[in-house]
């Protein structure tokens, strides 16, 4: 029997994204948004992407679709399926065999019936009876199908958006932030749903800004901060004290939480075009000595996770 080889369903390998503007005039600046990032998704995982806001959540998501607006310059490698991902590949596999479930209701076009929208997503069968299946799954009564994008509540569009992602049977999901404004049930039903996604051997990329509601969902964690991964973690060494996790950016995402004492930290994330020297996180951190504004600490392997900090133990 050949040895299988365990290939990631997405690798993600040094990617930057930066943007070029045209200030005034011919005046032209390159703002680096992503630089450095590193993550893989394997089949069956369902891995979280949590981070602050303008930490590059989104626009790494966009990077995968090949989404990303004409003023954006991309490096780094893409992976999907073990072959390199390019724009050619997006282009056909977007929307079928890697689907984006986006940040924003106002992805649904606003003038065609929901139905219609999820049927054009239907890769192979009957499109109506899929479209039925899809709905049953995710609990939208039938006359659903006929309502138009205001007709629908929150929760509603939501669970619309996923079945469009999701009825052409993806290898790859991206949501993007999928339970903002949901109730606290809606949002463990929501999370529930990618779980199953994942299990049925589909590998899951879940941005969010709610880590406490995902990690029981979670696989596995990826920590953003200022357009890179600081950290990679199995879901469970997000607990207690948050002595497990290997990077101080992380442990004070954990602690900044309600039930961990809320304590907050202090600065703010650097702006893009106003990052400092070395470390990233080093001017808000308070383990960093003088050698963590050297150099950019390079992402390493330690207890099972990866870590960007030179002093993580
Ligand atoms: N089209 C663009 N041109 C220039 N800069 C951009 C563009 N789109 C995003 N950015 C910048 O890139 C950074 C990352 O944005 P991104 O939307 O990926 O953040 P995010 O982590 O998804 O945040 P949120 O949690 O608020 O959705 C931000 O600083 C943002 O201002
Ligand atoms: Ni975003």
């Amino acid at each position: 029997m050949p040895q299988t080889i365990h290939v990631p369903v997405l690798e993600v390998n040094d990617l930057s994204v930066a943007f070029t503007r045209y200030d005034r005039g011919l005046r032209q600046s390159t703002v680096e948004v992503i630089r450095n990032l590193h993550l893989t998704v394997g089949r069956g995982e369902l891995l979280a992407v949590v981070g602050s806001s303008g930490s590059g959540k989104s626009l790494l998501a966009h990077a995968i679709l090949g989404i990303l607006p004409d003023n954006a310059a991309v490096s780094g490698t893409l992976r999907y399926e073990g072959e390199p991902l390019t724009p050619a590949r997006q282009e056909a596999l977007r929307g079928k065999e890697i689907a984006l479930v986006p940040q924003s209701v106002n992805f649904l076009d606003p003038l065609m019936r929901v139905g219609d929208q999820v049927r054009s997503s239907v890769r192979e069968g009957d499109a109506d009876a899929e479209v039925r299946r899809i709905f049953d799954r995710y609990r939208l009564a039938p006359g659903t199908e006929r309502r138009f994008p205001f007709q629908l509540s929150g929760g509603m569009a939501r669970r619309v958006l996923v079945s469009t992602a999701t009825v052409g049977g993806p290898r790859l999901v991206i949501a993007d932030e999928p339970t903002p404004g949901l109730d606290p049930a809606a949002v463990r039903e929501t999370l529930s749903r990618f779980r199953e996604l994942a299990d049925e051997g589909c590998a899951v990329l879940l941005i969010t800004h709610d880590i406490e509601s995902v990690l029981p969902f979670a696989d596995n964690v990826a920590v953003f901060y200022a357009g890179t991964t600081v950290e990679t973690a199995p879901a469970g060494d997000f607990s207690g004290d948050g002595a497990r996790l290997r990077h101080p950016y992380s442990r004070a995402l954990w602690q900044a939480l309600p039930q961990n004492g809320f304590s907050p930290i202090p600065g703010v994330q650097p702006h893009p075009s106003a990052l400092p020297p070395g470390c990233l996180f080093a001017p808000r951190c308070a383990a960093a000595g003088t050698d963590c504004s050297r150099e950019r600490p390079e992402m390493r392997e330690l207890r099972g996770g990866t870590v960007r900090c030179i002093h993580a133990t």
